[in-house]
């Protein structure tokens, strides 16, 4: 016998838990469903574990530089089963926290199990039916494995798999020079790994403007990171002495042989598995869940939150998505998709922060622009920490003086681009943060002189 809910959500990742919240609240039934990790990839396999890694990464860095800052140490070692350890300890405590709160959310009955439509309002969870009188898909995704010759003859990880890891690989040969490849780039190089970053593309994270992309290149090659750009024909062979990557760059050594691969080649959606057919729901060309505005789907009572919908990958965007959701339902409060501003930030040291337009893409937008840069060598706070790789830039719509996008590669820019940002939602021109007085020493302190220095686009 099936039961019956007002909703059923089907995935615990960074909408879901929440949305569960709000409609328990207002009285409604709802089964959540989680096949795996409650907290979903950001918890378990994403955001938490890396960012944990990445600061374990930054002190081991700081503790090298030691003798700069006037700090006697001996040699520097790595315990890598500590850094593991830590990792697991952040990720488990946030992960036991979202599973408790669901467990204890009164009229909010979990399902551990795999989730599959039977119908457009009925779905199964291995023997046991239930329906639901709206359905919410907060199913995310996976990484994408990419059928490169010799690939199922060698073990290769991937973000998921490489969080067991259970020995400092020798040499990480990494797939992918974008945001997951980079973040683990830099972590294990300063783990003490030797790191190969192969990309197919020219250029490294190359939804970023070129200086962005060069600039950071830059940074990881002081490192001692190696990097492969125009990698054409990746395969792989498994030798003796480690896992040979053919690479066929126009320069380099045709082949670089490591003794472990990471594949960071992008994300896929985990919807071929939910039975959509059976509920009538449409996806686009790569699985992606076609929503609206207001992240419905085709099938009005159906509605796909988070990185399956294809309207955002990160963890902002798929809590964003529950806003939204939540807002229209609940609150009669008619909050879109289309209001918001693209904003994110990658996680190497320093940090990106980004927030709308990249120059590429408003010099597309065929505005007159304004364009205000500072390399980080004069921000007096980067100097006193002595980190001065990067630049802040800052791109003003010349006739509406709109704040268009920034990105700020620095110390702290992840933290001073949601000022740009604030501006940005509130609508305000560029003026209003020229005209701020902002805090000494800080980076963001920064910004209004940026502003006050705009030239013409050429
Ligand atoms: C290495 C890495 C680092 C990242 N770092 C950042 C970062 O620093 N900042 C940032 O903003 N974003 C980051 N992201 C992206 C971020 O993790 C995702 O955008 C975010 O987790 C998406 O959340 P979601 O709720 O859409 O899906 P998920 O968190 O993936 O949750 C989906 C859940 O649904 C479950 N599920 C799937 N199918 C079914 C089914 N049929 N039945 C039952 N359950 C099901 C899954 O088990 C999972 O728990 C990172 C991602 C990776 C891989
Ligand atoms: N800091 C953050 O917020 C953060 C960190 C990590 C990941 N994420 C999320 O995860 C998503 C996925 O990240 P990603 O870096 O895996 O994917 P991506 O789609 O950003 O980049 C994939 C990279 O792999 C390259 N590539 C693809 N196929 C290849 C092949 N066969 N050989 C060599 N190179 C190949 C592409 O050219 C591209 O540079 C991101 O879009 C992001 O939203 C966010």
């Amino acid at each position: 016998m099936s039961t019956h809910f007002d909703a059923i959500i089907v995935g615990a990742g960074q909408a879901g838990p929440s949305l569960a919240g709000r409609l328990t609240e207002a009285g409604k039934t709802v089964a959540l469903v989680e096949r795996k990790f409650f907290g979903g990839t950001c918890v378990n396999t994403g955001c938490t574990p890396t960012k944990a890694m990445v600061a374990s990464a930054y002190a081991i860095h700081t503790a090298r530089r030691g003798a700069e800052y006037g700090m006697t140490t001996g040699a520097v070692s790595v315990d890598f089963d500590r850094v593991m350890a830590r990792k697991d300890k952040i990720r488990l405590d946030s992960r036991s926290s979202v599973e408790k709160w669901l467990k204890g959310m009164k009229n909010c009955t979990i399902f551990e199990g795999h989730a599959q439509f039977e119908g457009p309002r009925e779905m199964r969870i291995g023997d046991e039916e239930i329906s639901g009188e709206r359905i919410f898909l907060n199913v995310g995704g996976r990484a994408a494995v990419p059928d490169l010759p010799g690939i199922n003859d060698i073990p290769y990880f991937t973000n998921s798999s490489l969080m067991e890891l259970d020995h400092l690989p020798r040499h990480l040969v990494i797939i992918g020079g974008s945001y997951i490849g980079l973040e683990f780039a830099q972590m294990f190089r300063r783990f003490g790994s030797d790191v190969t970053v192969i990309e197919k593309g020219p250029r490294l994270i190359s939804r970023e403007d070129p200086e962005v992309s060069d600039a950071i290149c830059a940074i990881l090659e002081k490192e001692g990171i190696h990097i492969r750009l125009d990698a054409e024909c990746i395969r792989f062979a498994k030798q003796a002495d480690g896992i040979a990557a053919g690479v066929d760059c126009t320069s380099g050594a045709p082949e670089v042989v490591g003794s472990d691969v990471l594949l960071a080649t992008g994300r896929r959606p985990n919807t071929d598995d939910l039975c959509l057919d059976k509920a009538g729901v449409k996806t686009g060309e790569r699985g992606y869940i076609e929503v609206d505005d207001v992240l419905r789907t085709n099938v009005p009572h159906i509605f796909a939150m988070g990185d399956c919908n294809g309207r955002g990958v990160f963890t902002h965007t798929a809590y964003n998505d529950f806003e939204i959701v939540a807002a229209n339902l609940l609150d009669n409060d008619p909050r879109r998709v289309s209001d918001r501003i693209q904003a994110y930030a990658l996680y190497i040291d320093p940090p990106l922060g980004r927030a709308g337009m990249t120059e590429s893409e408003a010099r597309k937008s065929g505005r007159k622009l304004l364009i205000g840069t500072r390399p980080m060598t004069r921000v007096a706070r980067a100097v006193e920490k002595g980190k001065t790789e990067g630049f802040m830039k800052v791109i003003v719509d010349a006739d509406t003086e709109e704040i268009l996008g920034a990105a700020i590669l620095g110390t702290g820019g992840d933290e001073a681009i949601h000022s740009v940002l604030d501006v940005m939602y509130a609508k305000k021109p560029y003026t209003t943060i020229k005209r701020a007085m902002h805090i000494h020493p800080t980076v963001t302190e920064l910004i209004p002189t940026v502003l006050g220095d705009l030239s013409p686009a050429t």
